[in-house]
């Protein structure tokens, strides 16, 4: 592929995939447009912490499959599950021992989640999620927070973050009017007072699609006491954080139990997996033993619930310090970066998830991140890393995410790389405002 004759270059690929793929990717935020559009890098491969394109040029990824890959690329063990689990046969539509196996990992780390189901994506565990929370509830409407993200389905586009927010889509076109009736959208970090019509508030425990956005003290708590009030569900979209910010997720560190928890990313150890679970009288409400429909033919699917398996079994308390040592370390050496060039940043840094924002003070909602988002300067710095060979994510409401393979080394040399991309975006702030 990378051979002088083939000629494959990221620009031939991208201009094939323009007229057989829309935008050229199977996720917007991929295309680049928002920051800045041309041409992305199509990975070739990855090992640890790296990617190499097709052109053989080789990245040090902080996108990690948008936090799917917390051991990094390829990790032995995580590899070797999927070839033996693949030579046993790769679906069958009948249950296999490992979703056993992996229901229970899930149980036994995540306190009050005492019901499983897997599904293929986390868009299909938020879904699922809020279905069983109205069969439970009897009732339709549902609360989210503007700037979170929970995937794509029709009633959770209203204020979606993540490629939402960076291509400036309030919602989505195709989304009918009705499909989101039910849905009410309200400010991140202020607890609304709701009714007895709310079947279920969902919300990121920590929200990592309007760039890093932490929980004020007494948010979660308040979400709690005030869904306990009315009788509505609590959901926590964990999809990022739930393996990645400790052994059980968000709820575990805040203290907060939600009567539903959705997952993601690290559970499939880099396939594609969702799982949503809860309470025991809950979850009982679906099909096959209550009436709520909820199914999947790649369900349970063996071979992305054995590296799933293989990747939470990699996982101990060990683990978390050590990454979260590298990311406090590479939130220190970015904002040090910034400062000595005289612009203003803040690096939030929340266990192995980082956001770096252009303003002066830690935004408490999506408002305040669209202040940073709109000045252009992500932009910038992203495109000036990633010619230096770092790759941050696409898109300025994406977070930054190391992986236990980061070194000490990599993360030394990306606030290196920082440095000089850093003294880039001071320049261009000079000439703006001298223009
Ligand atoms: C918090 C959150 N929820 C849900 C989703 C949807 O997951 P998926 O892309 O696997 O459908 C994502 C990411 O895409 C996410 O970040
Ligand atoms: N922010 C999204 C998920 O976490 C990014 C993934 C995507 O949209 O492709």
């Amino acid at each position: 592929m990378n051979s002088p004759e083939s000629k494959v270059t990221n620009a031939s690929l991208f201009d094939r995939a323009c007229e057989l793929i829309p935008g050229g990717v199977n996720s917007p935020v991929r295309a680049f447009r928002s920051v800045g559009g041309g041409t992305p890098y199509f990975v070739e491969s990855g090992k640890g912490a790296f990617v190499v394109d097709v052109e053989g040029r080789k990245y040090l990824d902080y996108v990690q499959s948008y936090g799917a890959s917390i051991h990094g690329h390829a990790h032995d063990d995580v590899v070797e599950a999927i070839i033996s689990a693949a030579r046993k046969g790769s679906t069958f539509g009948a249950p296999t021992p490992n979703e056993v196996v992996l229901a229970q990992l899930l149980i036994d780390r995540v306190p009050g989640c005492e019901m499983i189901r897997l599904c293929s994506s986390g868009t299909e565990a938020t879904m699922s999620a809020l279905r069983v929370a109205r069969g439970f509830t009897g009732r339709n409407k549902i609360v989210k927070f503007d700037g979170c993200y929970h995937g794509h389905s029709d009633g959770l586009l209203a204020g979606a973050g993540s490629g939402l927010a960076s291509l400036s889509l309030p919602d989505s076109a195709g989304v009918s009017p009705s499909s989101i009736a039910d849905t009410m959208v309200f400010e991140y970090n202020t607890v609304p007072t709701l009714d007895e019509s709310v079947a279920a508030v969902i919300v990121e425990p920590v929200a990592a699609n309007m760039n890093l956005v932490l929980p004020v003290a007494g948010f979660l708590e308040g979400l709690r006491a005030e869904c306990d009030r009315v009788g509505a569900l609590l959901i926590f979209d964990e999809v990022i954080t739930g393996f990645r910010v400790g052994f059980g997720g968000a709820s575990k560190h805040f203290g907060v139990t939600p009567d539903l928890w959705c997952f993601g990313k690290v559970i499939g150890g880099g396939l594609p997996i969702g799982a949503f679970g809860g309470r025991g009288e809950v979850m009982s409400k679906l099909a096959p033993i209550g009436p709520v429909y909820q199914a999947g033919t790649l369900s349970g699917n063996p071979v992305a619930t054995a590296a799933g398996i293989a990747a939470l079994s990699l996982l101990d308390e060990s683990s978390y310090l050590m990454l979260a040592g590298r990311s406090k370390a590479l939130g220190e050496g970015l904002s040090k970066v910034f400062s000595d060039v005289g612009v203003n940043v803040v690096v939030s840094v929340f266990e192995s998830l980082l956001g770096l924002f252009f303003l002066d003070t830690a935004p408490r909602n999506y408002s305040e991140s669209k202040v940073s988002g709109d000045s252009g300067l992500y932009s910038i710095f992203f495109r000036e890393m990633l010619r230096r060979g770092v790759a941050f994510a696409p898109g300025a409401y994406e977070v930054i995410f190391p992986s236990l393979a980061h070194s000490w080394d990599d993360i030394e040399w990306t606030v290196d790389i920082a440095s000089a991309a850093a003294g880039e975006v001071a320049k261009h702030i000079e000439k703006r405002s001298k223009s």
